[in-house]
């Protein structure tokens, strides 16, 4: 797609796919082997989901989606704009206005608090901050209260907050702002399964109420029936 349609307002009809990944392979280094990677195709609003077992490239390949590594061959269209087309700029400020992340460590920011954590995405894009209702700070403590992070917990700072808790802000932190794509990345690794699943029905519900398209990555196979799709990495699609 053209930046027109990338920068069309949140909540317009819209049938260009979220995600086209098509023959897309990376080499970390000329004696490590190649790493192929499935052609994908997310549809706008759907929730994928990849799994792999540790080594076959998860995190690979999201980095490469992310627009944090270039692909050796193989062409990302995200929201019908060729990622690696683009001058390095031009695709930070694609990914801050367009994409939430949700990284295994969570990469929240340590000395700030959790409701800061949350509208940091606002501070780094207008797009993402025009699109709260009304405003980012009261967006934050929705998706707060929502991920059912208590209310005296909110400008606590982040790392006084539970793992389980940190995890639910870094999911807030990705959904503010109704980013068209989420990449998460095993966020699930160190839960229980009761909490893993209540956080995994909580992340696809509010993706859901907001249009926001998923892409989740685990090496745990039993996360799957959550998603509308699943696809084996290494494998044929599912
Ligand atoms: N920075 C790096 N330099 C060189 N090789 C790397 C680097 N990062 C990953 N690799 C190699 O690339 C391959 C894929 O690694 P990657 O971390 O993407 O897999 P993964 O499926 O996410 O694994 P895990 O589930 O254990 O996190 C592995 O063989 C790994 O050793």
């Amino acid at each position: 797609m053209n930046s027109e349609t990338a920068s069309m307002p949140h909540g317009s009809p819209d049938t260009t796919p979220a995600l086209h990944v098509s023959n897309l392979s990376f080499r970390w280094q000329a004696d490590l082997p190649l790493l192929r990677f499935p052609d994908i195709h997310i549809a706008a609003g759907e929730h994928l989901f990849i799994h792999g077992p540790s080594g076959t490239g998860k995190s690979t390949f999201l980095s490469l989606l992310a627009g944090m590594l270039t692909p050796l061959t193989g062409t990302i269209h995200m929201l019908g704009k060729d990622i690696h087309q683009a001058r390095s700029g031009e695709r930070d400020r694609f990914r801050a206005d367009h994409i939430g992340v949700i990284f295994q460590q969570f990469n929240l920011v340590p000395y700030l608090t959790a409701e800061a954590n949350v509208t940091l995405p606002c501070k780094l894009s207008a797009t993402r901050r025009e699109a709260t209702d009304p405003d980012p700070e009261n967006e934050a403590r929705r998706l707060l209260t929502a991920l059912a992070i208590p209310e005296d917990h909110w400008q606590r700072k982040v790392t006084s907050l539970s793992i389980g808790q940190q995890q639910r802000v870094a999911a807030a932190r990705a959904l503010i702002g109704s980013p068209e794509l989420i990449l998460a990345d095993e966020p699930t690794s160190a839960l229980d399964a009761d909490n893993r699943d209540r956080f995994l029905d909580l992340l696809l519900t509010l993706a859901e109420e907001r249009g926001t398209s998923v892409l989740f990555v685990s090496h745990d196979r039993s996360l799957a029936p959550h998603f509308h799709h699943q696809i084996e990495l290494g494998g044929p699609a599912e």
